[in-house]
């Protein structure tokens, strides 16, 4: 939950680049063929009308059903890997690195955000904190 809530607020992907190759409408919009488009998850995933009037707070228990329930088995409300036959192939790689990186953390410290933090999240080619994130980690053994 906390991971998908990390990736819907500042995952790195702030758009897909797609080309069109035929004209194609959408609703009330017509796409030429030959133009390149940007689908912008970020706008998506920030979006009230999906997520509620609460969509800018982190609230990793939104995801406390999975994605299917929560996205109400839209799938183009969450796609902070991508979405059709070019989505991301290190998805699941992603996923199960952070698991154990956060598991291998959490089993020897306990972290609390450090004063000096100023939250500013930027998009530099990804989305990436402006000033770094401060942290304060505390060994949970005496040992270490
Ligand atoms: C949190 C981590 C990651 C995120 C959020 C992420 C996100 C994305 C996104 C949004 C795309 C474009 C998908 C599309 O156009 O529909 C992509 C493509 C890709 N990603 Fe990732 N990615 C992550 C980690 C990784 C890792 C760890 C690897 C490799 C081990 C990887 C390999 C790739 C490759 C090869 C593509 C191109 C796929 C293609 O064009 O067919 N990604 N990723």
């Amino acid at each position: 939950m906390i991971i998908y809530e990390t990736l819907r607020l500042y995952g790195p992907s702030n758009g897909l680049q797609r080309r069109v190759t035929r004209e194609v409408q959408l609703g009330k919009l017509v796409l030429p063929a030959n133009i390149d488009i940007l689908v912008q998850n970020i706008a998506l995933h920030n979006d009230p009308c999906q997520w509620g009037d609460d969509v800018h707070l982190f609230k990793p228990e939104r995801f406390e059903e999975g994605i299917a329930k929560t996205t109400n088995y839209n799938a183009a409300a969450f796609f902070p890997f991508g979405l059709g036959p070019r989505s991301c192939v290190g998805m699941s790689f992603a996923i199960t690195e952070t698991k154990v990186a956060l598991s291998m953390i959490l089993q020897r410290y306990t972290i609390t955000l450090s004063p000096a933090y100023v939250h500013s999240p930027m998009p530099i080619l990804a989305i990436r904190p402006q000033h770094g994130i401060q942290v304060i980690l505390k060994s949970l053994h005496n040992n270490a």
